[in-house]
């Protein structure tokens, strides 16, 4: 059996300001900071270790690994960064309040842009200056494959062939890993892996900073997931992403 253990960054400047953010690159509040320090020292205290971890190219994730990685005294594990890996992009929305959002186009229709599958944000403007294209972080990405907005169905689009061209591999080879991602990023990854449909996904909301354990077959199947620590505050920090698309 392999383990896996994902974690969705902290509470993010633009998570408490309760901001559309998709690329753009936030960083983590005193409170995201301290819920990597608590995710670490579980992972610690529980006896978890790793080989090698993987995150995105924006810091609130990659922090959240550091931070994970210092309470565990494995900075020095290797850590793969991939765009791959990034939030959802979330096109013209980026930098817009959810809640005013809502109150402008109804919470109905932001549920749809927030968590259907396949009906992507309006997309954000070549010009747009909020556009990431110029940046060399993101020199690599192909410029068919770079986004202006994204739904869920172009992110497990983007995110699976690095699942099946490195994370998998590793993870099969036997190579314990940790990845520090994004809540619509690992959305993405858990829809794949759990087989969920198009209109189940719509309900599910990852909190963060809590460390996900999957279990998996050799087929790299899988056998259950849970989340580390008080399963309670785990549902209530989930229930508490699900309301932050409400007028
Ligand atoms: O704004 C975002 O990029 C994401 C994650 O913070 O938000 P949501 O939960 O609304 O998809």
């Amino acid at each position: 059996m392999h383990k896996l253990v994902l974690i969705r960054h902290g509470e993010s400047t633009w998570n408490l300001e309760n901001r559309f953010t998709g690329w753009t690159d936030v960083d983590l509040t005193p409170l995201g900071l301290e819920q990597a320090v608590q995710s670490g020292r579980l992972l610690k205290a529980e006896g978890w270790d790793f080989d090698l971890c993987y995150t995105s190219v924006l810091k609130r994730a990659t922090r959240t690994l550091w931070h994970v990685l210092d309470e565990m005294d494995r900075t020095w594990l290797p850590v793969v960064h991939s765009w791959r890996l990034n939030e959802r992009h979330y096109g013209a929305l980026q930098g817009l309040n959810k809640a005013e959002t809502a109150r402008k186009f109804g919470d109905e229709q932001v549920l749809v842009w927030r968590r259907s599958y396949d009906v992507p944000p309006p997309a954000l403007d070549e010009g747009d200056p909020r556009w990431e294209r110029g940046d060399r972080r993101y020199e690599q990405v192909r410029p068919e494959d770079f986004p202006r907005t994204e739904c869920l169905k172009d992110t497990v689009a983007r995110v699976l062939p690095f699942w099946n061209e490195a994370m998998a591999p590793a993870i099969r080879s036997g190579q314990r890993v940790l990845v520090a991602a994004h809540g619509n990023s690992m959305r993405a990854l858990v829809k794949y892996l759990d087989g969920i449909s198009d209109q189940e996904i719509v309900g599910l909301n990852i909190p963060n900073g809590i460390p996900l354990v999957y279990e998996l077959d050799e087929q790299l199947r899988p056998l259950r997931h849970y989340y580390l620590g008080d399963p309670e505050a785990a549902a209530k920090a989930a229930a508490a992403v699900a309301a932050q698309g409400k007028a």
